[in-house]
């Protein structure tokens, strides 16, 4: 069982209190003026990731105080609890494994008394063979030709991170076409099946459940356009293959469960990139690929169970994350990553981290009266500076950010990347060190500015600065640092979730949406008018009624 601790209620959140009172008003810019060591202190180096984190608003006492909150939840128990597969997830009463399916070392993992790892090599195995099959053009469609396009159909975590991953690792792609069909809008998959050739289609079905409506819909409709291309219902074994834990299902939709990659309920869907759910990955880029990703996030897995908290990388962008959603009231986390291919980084750690830990309820079943998880955001810079970031400069609101780049590009096109990086170093100078009025009041007047224009002007032009960030930089972005970096973004996630003392792995808040339209949909196969609701819901009903074809 995990602990209940309200943080709240502990020594270091009282000692953390007084000590905000006079971290608040010190300027960062400041901090690095009266500490030339500070990038030593708070930056660390872990393989070939570089972990600044100087560029926030703490000192070594922060960092002293946020750790001994780290000791006093208990986090070092939480995260034995978690790697030996305890079932933390209570409210399911599963455990939370998916550190198992990236696993490298013999020693068994046991779950109800049963070793789990001769399952996830097997699976593994499988992958492997039929991911290699696929891609030598070995598996023929129905008519005898190979495969040349995948289309994986999932939504959530049987989408997001495979769509992520696959274009962040596009450098290490090959002849097949990755195609991802997730929303049920039938103008995802119509606008996928206009791509595609029926007998050179592979379709995975990747739903843990596998009882997903979207899926659901969109794995009949794909099994419907490829009979109605004339193929017999015997090439639906050639065309379709299941990832999924429920063997059940997998069957009564007609797919053979020769054809059916497993995985385990102690695998949570946002977690299961790392399962036969990442098979799509596999066939985009091949298994060595793969298994370079599982190798750098075990690494991460071994670097957080392994270091001491206060060189612990995910245990620092926890705390830090603490700091600024708890004490300086932050609502929000930006995730910036300066690398094109990184474009679907936020957009995976949004259902990461919100459906992780936005909880109101705590692990005693009692409504929390303090702040849990962050609003998680971000676009790739630079795209995002001609867009949000004069919010994040010169707005009401702080915002850390994180800033993710690579020293070395896939593409060394003139001087782009030096470009690139250059705006992402300036960015986050920018935001700490700001620009004061006498900066401001000289840059116009070199400019040619009359005094009553720099009067008028000047306040406008001033930046204060002090916006806290930390910085990820990374040699190349590789399979296996790639698998370093969502490795740590998880486990930070988690380490948030005991110190909030919240329930990270489920996930209530998603159902009854789903309940509440398995109702609704009755009702819309009809034309008659509908009462039944609240007024605006009757209203917007009814006018749909009134206005469909
Ligand atoms: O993989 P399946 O079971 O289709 O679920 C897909 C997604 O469904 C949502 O409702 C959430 O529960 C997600 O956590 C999950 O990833």
């Amino acid at each position: 069982m995990l602990p209940r601790i309200d943080f709240t209620e502990t020594q270091a959140y009282n000692y953390l209190s007084s000590h905000f009172i006079d971290i608040a008003p010190k300027h960062l810019s400041d901090l690095f003026q009266k500490d030339p060591q500070r990038f030593e202190k708070f930056s660390i180096t872990f393989g070939d990731l570089l972990f600044d984190y100087s560029k926030n608003r703490i000192n070594e006492t922060t960092k002293v105080l946020l750790l001994q909150l780290a000791r006093e939840c208990k986090l070092e128990d939480a995260i034995s609890a978690m790697f030996s597969g305890e079932p933390i997830n209570e409210t399911e009463n599963r455990a939370v494994l998916h550190t198992a399916l990236r696993k490298q070392d013999n020693a068994p993992l046991l779950v109800d008394g049963k070793d789990i790892m001769p399952e996830v090599k097997a699976v593994r195995a499988k992958m492997r063979d039929f991911s290699q099959r696929v891609i030598n053009g070995d598996w023929k469609g129905h008519t005898g030709r190979a495969i040349t396009d995948v289309v994986n159909v999932g939504i959530g975590g049987s989408d997001l991170g495979p769509v992520m991953v696959t274009e962040a690792l596009k450098p290490y792609k090959n002849h097949l076409n990755i195609h991802f069909v997730s929303n049920v809008d039938g103008t995802h998959i119509a606008e996928t099946l206009k791509r595609v050739d029926p007998e050179t289609t592979l379709f995975l079905i990747a739903s843990k459940t596998f009882t997903t409506q979207e899926t659901m819909a969109n794995a009949h409709t794909a099994r419907q356009w490829l009979l109605d291309s004339g193929a017999g219902r015997d090439a639906v074994a050639k065309h379709f293959v299941a990832l999924s834990t429920n063997a059940k299902a997998v069957a009564e939709f007609g797919i053979d469960t020769q054809n059916m990659f497993e995985f385990w309920d102690w695998v949570g869907g946002r977690y299961s990139l790392w399962s036969a759910i990442g098979l799509s990955i596999a066939l985009s880029i091949g298994f060595e690929n793969f298994e370079q990703l599982l190798q750098g996030a075990y690494a991460t897995d071994q670097h957080f169970q392994q270091t001491p908290f206060e060189e612990n990388t995910p245990v620092i962008m926890a705390l830090l994350g603490i700091w600024y959603n708890n004490f300086f009231d932050a609502e929000t986390h930006a995730i910036l990553p300066y690398d094109q291919y990184l474009h679907r980084f936020a957009a995976y750690f949004q259902q990461g981290d919100m459906e992780s830990n936005g909880k109101y309820v705590d692990r005693n079943g009692d409504p929390v009266d303090y702040q849990t998880g962050p609003i998680i955001w971000g676009e790739p810079g630079t795209n995002g500076q001609h867009a949000f970031y004069q919010l994040i400069h010169q707005g009401t609101k702080l915002i850390p950010c994180d800033f993710i780049a690579p020293a070395q590009t896939h593409n060394a096109i003139g001087e782009h990347h030096t470009l690139l990086l250059s705006n992402f170093f300036a960015q986050t100078e920018a935001l700490m060190n700001g620009k004061d009025e006498s900066e401001v009041i000289a840059e116009l007047a070199a400019s040619g500015k009359t005094d009553e224009e720099i009067t008028r002007l000047k306040t406008f032009k001033v930046f204060e600065g002090n916006r806290p960030s930390s910085s990820f930089l990374i040699k190349k972005i590789t399979p296996y640092t790639l698998g370093s970096l969502i490795a740590l973004y998880e486990h930070k996630i988690f380490v948030q979730g005991i110190i909030w003392n919240i329930f990270s792995f489920d996930q209530w808040g998603v159902e009854l949406g789903k309940q509440l339209a398995g109702k609704i949909l009755p009702e819309l196969r009809n034309d008659n008018a509908i009462s039944t609701h609240d007024a605006s819901t009757n209203g917007l009903i009814n006018q749909y009624k009134a206005w469909r074809q």
